[in-house]
């Protein structure tokens, strides 16, 4: 009975001294400069021991942080458990860092709970020389001219969801699009990394693997805790339990394909798809162990597949509560591509419209809200704070995007923001700086191309006079509400 009482409370002590621990261990390293001399970074009250602000961010983080960004400012500190971590807002601070300071903000912040499921030879993982070896070969099978080459895939990509539109008007019946356009993405990205793709029917595998990643992508936002209180994780090791078998379901599909490409494959052979670009590495000069390609395979097909798509149901969404937004995007694209030229890539000089709403989309509803955290690897002096070495970084897109202090009525959706290119205000849905998202040539194309196909071809509407909601629900990935339209032939 005594052991049972004095344990929890022996538990609670330990993990209080062992944060405090931490925290101060954070701050050391070998720069001397005395922080004497140095302004106090600005910090949000209601830090709780242990677990510091972390039990503030249950529930929408990315809100959560937007408050404190309007009270404390474009720098401002938070603690996850022990960490450290520095939030940045406002495109000159996070500039300032991730270009400008490049070198100290370019790691990857690593946690436990990501290393335990792939070890962490994955792209978004991984740090220093492996990253950039791989880094490079992903970045030379996205090039400009490599995507053109392979512009067919997403254009057919794109007239197996178009198809799927035109039954919808003919039936007359009120739909969920979500599923289908978010097809198109995971389709998109299968292509170039297998060159497979799932076809465009009525509940097939492809809707179990949809909602995996949708909650593996919701799950991966949030903050474990064992990630960041370091006692606590033998007691939260393995959970939550839906997240581990998510990232087993995919790592099985991914982990078969892989393996049967590489016993079948001709090495001499130019590759015919990222994959085998992968698999040539792993095999001819032997840096990136075999499942280090299952693994950043993995982070494509998630990372290819939910952005995107939530970015398409966000323009939906929006177009659906702006109808006379709709009306002029048609009105452009019916003059650019008549009714039945094919939508392309180098077209975008010629919709400037499009171009302006796809950017607005951008902004309103950041796909990576807080975007990828990242890592200090030694103490940063910037703009008069001295940032501590071991903190967690935060690009904060999401209150960057929404700023009042930046934007006029930054909730409303206005693509005229971005129609004076000379004049618009940069924005930052892909990152900066070197670590930035290794995808966004292929996102803007294929969001570019369906948009332009689907807009000239159908009318979306909403069920009823009210209007959609455009609150994001919170993950890895912003993902779009639940929500139902009507389709019109035009
Ligand atoms: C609207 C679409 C997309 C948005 C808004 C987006 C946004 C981002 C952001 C903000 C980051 C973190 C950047 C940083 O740490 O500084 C990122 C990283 C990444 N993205 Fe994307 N992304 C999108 C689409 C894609 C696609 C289609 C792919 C796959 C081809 C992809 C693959 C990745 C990967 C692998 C990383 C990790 C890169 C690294 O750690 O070096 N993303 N993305």
């Amino acid at each position: 009975m005594f052991l049972l009482i004095i344990y929890p409370i022996l538990v609670i002590i330990i993990l209080f001294l062992w944060s405090q621990f931490f925290s101060k261990n954070g701050r050391s390293s070998g720069n001397k400069i005395s922080p004497m001399h140095y302004k106090t970074i600005p910090s949000p009250k209601g830090l709780v021991p242990i677990f510091g602000h972390l039990l503030q961010l249950k529930k929408n983080p990315h809100e959560k942080i937007k408050e404190w960004y309007e009270e404390h400012g474009n720098i401002f500190k938070i603690k996850f458990g022990s960490v450290d971590t520095i939030v940045l807002t406002e495109y000159p601070v996070i500039k300032e860092a991730f270009i400008e300071n490049g070198p100290a903000f370019v790691q990857r912040f690593v946690r436990r709970s990501r290393t335990d499921l792939n070890k962490g030879v994955n792209l978004a993982n991984s740090n220093g020389e492996y990253w950039k070896n791989l880094k490079t070969i992903l970045l030379t099978e996205m090039t400009n001219s490599k995507l053109k080459r392979l512009e067919h895939y997403i254009q057919q990509e794109a007239e197996g969801v178009s198809d799927y539109f035109a039954s919808v008007a003919k039936s007359g019946e009120i739909q969920d699009p979500a599923n289908y356009i978010k097809l198109y993405s995971m389709n998109v990205i299968l292509k170039f990394l297998f060159g497979i793709h799932y076809p465009y029917t009525v509940e097939g595998h492809s809707d179990h693997m949809l909602a995996t990643i949708r909650r593996y992508f919701r799950s991966t936002g949030q903050p474990f805790p064992g990630d960041f209180i370091p006692l606590l994780y033998p007691f939260t090791k393995d959970k939550p339990k839906e997240y581990f078998q998510d990232y087993a379901t995919i790592r099985e599909f991914v982990s078969e394909i892989a393996k049967t490409r590489l016993d079948t494959m001709d090495m001499t052979l130019e590759p015919n798809n990222i994959l085998d670009s992968l698999l040539i590495q792993h095999k001819k000069v032997g840096d990136i162990p075999l499942y280090g390609v299952i693994a950043t395979c993995i982070d494509l097909v998630l990372a290819g597949s939910d952005t995107t798509g939530n970015s398409l149901l966000f323009i939906i969404i929006a177009l659906c509560n702006n109808p006379e937004i709709q009306e002029t995007l048609y009105e452009e694209l019916v003059a650019t591509f008549g009714v039945d030229q094919q939508v392309s890539y180098s077209d975008k000089s010629k919709t400037p419209y499009l171009c302006a709403i796809i950017k607005e989309a951008y902004r309103r509803f950041p796909a990576a809200p807080l975007s990828v955290p990242h890592y200090l690897d030694r103490d940063v002096e910037f703009r008069g704070y001295l940032l501590p070495k071991g903190s967690q970084v935060f690009q904060n897109v999401y209150s960057t995007h929404l700023s009042e202090k930046e934007w006029d009525r930054p909730m409303e959706f206005k693509p005229e923001r971005f129609l004076e290119q000379q004049t618009s205000k940069p924005i930052i849905p892909f990152g900066l700086g070197s670590r930035s998202c290794v995808g966004m040539n292929l996102a803007e194309n294929e969001i570019y191309i369906l948009a332009a196909t689907l807009f000239r071809k159908y009318k979306f509407m909403r069920p009823t006079s009210e209007k959609l909601s455009e609150d994001g629900i919170f993950g890895l990935a912003l993902q779009s509400p639940d929500f139902k339209i009507k389709v019109e032939q035009r």
